[in-house]
């Protein structure tokens, strides 16, 4: 199986290139104003054009006005709507697109209730549980993943070249989300990182296939 990988937090026409030449089976825009990686939707619409086709484009939001998603989604080709806060099953629904629901993991968070909750969204995205909502690079504790959690998994939170081979072994993910990880500085991708995170994704697979 081939384990899908979003790179996430671009912000440079350099890094979407990078992005999409390593492989990349998404790209994330961060349209949350207190991020070091937000983009305002017109940047992010000047950046989508250089995103081939099959190549999904993914907006993350937190909390932000259901007005402020629509304007954005009317500016920038959106394939995937990410909602990384404390939305309600029914906003996220609201906007009659596909969505991802971001778990943010710590012990106690009922992730199987949370999944029934969101039986509608293409995806759970299981990130770790940090003030400030996201992209801190911290890594959760995989062991609170329940066994046999519906519907597709992306697997994100501090995920390196160094730790994402374990973690798809361990996991199984459909898809692993990328951001700190592959980072020379916030909002700024390291090249490099992200070529070698897309190679120990792809060796991942192979060892699982090969059994
Ligand atoms: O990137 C941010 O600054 C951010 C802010 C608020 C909510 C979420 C945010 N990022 C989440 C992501 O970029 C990813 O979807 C992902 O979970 C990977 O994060 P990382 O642990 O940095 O690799």
């Amino acid at each position: 199986m081939k384990t899908r990988i979003k790179i996430c937090g671009l912000t440079r026409e350099a890094d979407v290139d990078a992005a999409v030449a390593a492989g990349a089976d998404a790209i994330g825009f961060v349209f949350y104003p207190p991020s070091p990686r937000y983009v305002a939707p017109a940047r992010a619409a000047e950046l989508a054009r250089r995103v081939p086709p099959f190549v999904d484009i993914v907006g993350l939001f937190v909390n932000a006005p259901a007005g402020e998603v629509a304007a954005t989604c009317a500016q920038v080709p959106i394939n995937l709507l990410q909602f990384h806060g404390d939305e309600a099953p029914d906003y996220c629904r609201s906007f009659a697109r596909p969505w991802l629901r971001a778990a943010r993991v710590r012990p106690g968070l009922d992730l199987v209730e949370f999944a029934r909750s969101h039986s509608d969204a293409r995806g759970l995205l299981l990130d770790a549980f940090v003030d400030g909502y996201g992209g801190g690079g911290h890594v959760f504790d995989w062991t609170l993943i329940p066994p046999g959690l519906p519907g597709f998994l992306v697997l994100s939170g501090g995920l390196t070249v160094d730790n994402v081979g374990d973690a798809i072994a361990r996991v199984r993910p459909d898809a692993v989300d990328v951001s700190s990880g592959v980072e020379a500085g916030k909002g700024i991708k390291d090249h490099d990182k992200i070529a070698a995170f897309v190679a120990a994704v792809r060796a991942a697979d192979a060892a699982i296939s090969e059994g």
